[in-house]
């Protein structure tokens, strides 16, 4: 039995799935923490891999690796391959003055989605460049080479074999504002705008091309990819799918067959793990919502989710917007979040827990209006992520969303999808292996409009909205 190991490299936290190349069959799985923060030494995600690694068996007896992470990060490298400061991850909006700035130089909106398909916000890997060109010059200065934190490992994986070796794939490359997907190019003029000079960039490698082979071992590293393009190899996803994922970030993503370029930037038109193009609206405040209205009303998970089941849909017209790290999708860097409609009666943990998982989910649904606005043809909403662990997310969901949720069995669809990448470079077909899933639960629920309703008045009334 051949064997294949899926990363996912994530914000919160690394797993590696260990799987059988032919069935899919889980083997063997670890999983290690993330320091908390928006700017991370990338050691601390290569300790935490051996960690994982180690958990989940040591990678001695796999035949193929891929490494599937979280989008943007900006992992600067000197000439000697050193890391030369600590990355900035894609939900550090310290560079939102740099995205405003880059937007202006280039002629407005348009003339980045014609470039890259995206407009950029403080996510995009370009506009942290531009910010490190301002603020850090002399780290902007030892800046030889330019990857995200999949590329990274992968690479580090291979044996740190020299900055021309670095490789990335399609769907994490779009996420960077210097590459397009519609041409299969990088806009090296977008990079040295940003950074002030050119640097070597990771090759861009298709779906099935290998980057090389695991140091002392003869197992080949596929390209890997961005978490959400990993997500939805992992899962199979086909057109007319979306995916939502509710981990650190809130993700509503689509697979297409052509390049998109939304210009009033709620939609990035980024690329898939198949050669496909994934359109995608993300947001800054998911799982982490609940985590902090667990710690606000001192509960558990299960506790939250059994509060807020316990109230009627619409929380007594209590809404809470949670920009609590500020907004991506809207674009407001600064925002901070707020309670709208305390009343006597709403002022109690069953009513903030209702309120908590339904603004968490508004957020989501104005990203599924925002694809179907680009031409996504919508038949199944797949939801995935921590956050969709949790009973009254499912539940409250196809109210929200006023379509039904499908929740695929609970599972690590990014390392997933880097496992199914593993097994595609081994095998050279031209699709990636298909492998059964048994468990998935289908949720429906009457609509509920008027949740969306009161959330969009609140959502026009939040503080610090200036970029
Ligand atoms: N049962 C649950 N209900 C709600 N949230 C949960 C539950 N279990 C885990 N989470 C949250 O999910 C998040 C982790 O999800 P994950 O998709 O791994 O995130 P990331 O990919 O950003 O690292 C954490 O914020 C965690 O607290
Ligand atoms: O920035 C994006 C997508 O554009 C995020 O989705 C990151 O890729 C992080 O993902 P999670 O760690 O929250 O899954």
């Amino acid at each position: 039995m051949a064997l294949v190991a899926g990363i996912d490299s994530s914000t919160q936290s690394c797993k590696v799935v260990v799987r059988d190349a032919d069935t899919g069959e889980l083997v063997r799985e670890g999983r290690a923490s993330h320091p908390d923060g928006t700017e991370v030494a990338p050691a601390a995600w290569w300790d935490a891999l051996q960690e994982a690694i180690a958990q989940a068996g040591g990678l001695d007896d796999v035949e193929a690796v891929a490494v599937g992470g979280q989008q943007h990060g900006m992992v600067c490298l000197d000439e000697s391959g050193e890391v030369v400061r600590d990355a900035l991850l894609w939900n550090d909006t310290r560079s939102a003055g740099a995205a405003t700035e880059l937007i202006r130089e280039l002629g407005g909106p348009s003339a980045w989605t014609d470039a890259v398909g995206s407009v950029p916000v403080a996510s995009l890997t370009v506009t942290k460049l531009r910010w490190l060109r301002d603020n850090e010059p002399e780290n902007a200065a030892r800046t030889a080479a330019v990857c995200l934190p999949h590329d990274w490992l992968t690479w580090r994986l291979a044996g740190s074999p020299g900055l021309e070796a670095l490789a990335t794939d399609r769907g994490d490359a779009s996420g960077t504002g210097y590459w397009s997907p519609a041409t299969g190019d990088y806009r090296r003029d977008l990079l040295e705008r940003a950074l002030g000079h050119d640097a070597v960039l990771p090759r861009v490698l298709g779906p099935r091309e290998s980057a090389g082979t695991l140091a002392g071992s003869s197992a080949l590293l596929g390209a890997g990819s961005g978490d959400n393009a990993a997500a939805a190899l992992g899962l199979g996803a086909a057109q007319g799918d979306v995916v939502v994922s509710l981990g650190t970030s809130g993700v509503a993503c689509a697979i297409a067959d052509a390049p998109s370029a939304d210009a009033s930037g709620l939609v990035a038109g980024f690329a898939d793990a198949t050669g496909r193009f994934l359109p995608l609206v993300c947001t800054l405040n998911a799982a982490r919502v609940l985590d902090g209205a667990a710690r606000l009303l001192g509960v558990d998970h299960a506790e939250l989710s059994r509060l807020a089941l316990s109230v009627p849909a619409g929380a007594g017209g209590l809404v809470l917007v949670p920009y609590l790290e500020g907004e991506r999708t809207p674009d407001l860097p600064n925002a901070t979040g707020s309670l709208h409609g305390l009343t006597l009666e709403t002022m109690t943990p069953a009513f903030l827990a209702r309120a908590a998982v339904e603004g968490l989910l508004c957020g989501l649904a104005d990203g599924i209006d925002a694809l179907t606005a680009q031409g996504a043809v919508i038949e199944r909403v797949l939801l995935i992520g921590g956050g969709a662990k949790s009973e009254a997310v499912r539940r409250t969901a196809p109210a929200v969303f006023g379509r039904p949720v499908v929740v695929p069995p609970a599972g690590e669809y990014v390392a997933d999808g880097a496992a199914r990448q593993a097994v595609w470079v081994l095998s050279g077909a031209d699709e990636p292996p298909v492998w059964a899933r048994e468990g998935t639960e289908s949720y429906d629920a009457e609509a509920t409009p008027a949740v969306r309703e009161r959330y969009a008045e609140a959502r026009g009334k939040i503080l610090d909205k200036v970029g």
